[in-house]
């Protein structure tokens, strides 16, 4: 079954002098419990895609289906929960939030979906554990390294046990043992959890591990 579908998807930015089309209907499906990964040069309209599948921008015509909710018509506030509940959102910049330490940022997306303290640090507690960090707990962001933030920032897109895991270049900033780790990560959710996985990379080799490929050219999306 699929967990996302994409049907006729367009997506236009007016920039005032003229319209831009960076998305041509566009449509693609990724089945529950594979990865599926989308290459493509600079510019294509990857990250304009992965956005839309987020809900985090709006579409100009078409329809996208995912984890059973329909995107296109969906209200702000359904979104709001959309994204907090069902997707994980993996990018290559990490906001962590400075004044907090690992274990809670990873904590804080369980809080705000109303798990209790207790509970959502326990959450925080096992996934710490599986970016390998749990001797990190205390620490600030500050305090740790480029590629252990990425960490304890997948470890926070997964603290909702979420269904669908989004990921934008999650290996981007990183050095070969964290680009690794990281890699493993994302795909160990799908081999052992039967979590469903689109990535957006331009990393070939991470591009290779994957079920399925498509590949992005000037806004048309292609199945490899
Ligand atoms: N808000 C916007 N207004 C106008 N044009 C935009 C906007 N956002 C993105 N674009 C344009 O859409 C195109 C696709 O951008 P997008 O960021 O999706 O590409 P990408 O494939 O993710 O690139 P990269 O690999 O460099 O991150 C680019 O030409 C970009 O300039």
């Amino acid at each position: 079954m699929d967990i996302l579908k994409i049907n006729q998807l367009k997506k236009v930015f007016s920039t005032g002098a003229e319209d831009l089309t960076i998305l041509h209907d566009l449509n693609m499906n990724v089945e529950g419990g594979k990865s599926t990964v989308i290459t493509g040069e600079s510019g294509s309209g990857k990250s304009t895609l992965l956005n839309l599948i987020g809900g985090m921008d709006n579409l100009s015509s078409g329809e996208i289906y995912s984890c059973g909710f329909p995107i296109h018509t969906m209200t702000e506030k359904q979104l709001t929960e959309y994204r907090r509940k069902s997707i994980g959102l993996v990018f290559q910049s990490h906001y962590l939030l400075k004044d907090f330490s690992a274990l809670e940022n990873i904590a804080i997306p369980a809080r705000i979906a109303g798990f209790d303290k207790k509970k959502a640090l326990m959450k925080a507690e096992e996934l710490i554990e599986k970016v390998g960090l749990a001797d990190r707990k205390e620490h600030f962001p500050s305090q740790l390294s480029g590629g252990e933030r990425q960490r304890i920032a997948l470890a926070r897109s997964l603290v909702n046990d979420p269904e669908l895991i989004l990921a934008d270049e999650p290996t981007g900033n990183l050095d070969e043992k964290n680009s690794r780790i990281v890699e493993d990560i994302l795909f160990s959710l799908v081999e052992e959890f039967g979590k469903s996985l689109l990535l957006v990379t331009h990393n070939l080799i991470l591009a290779e591990r994957v079920d399925k490929a498509y590949h992005l050219t000037g806004g048309v999306l292609e199945e490899k």
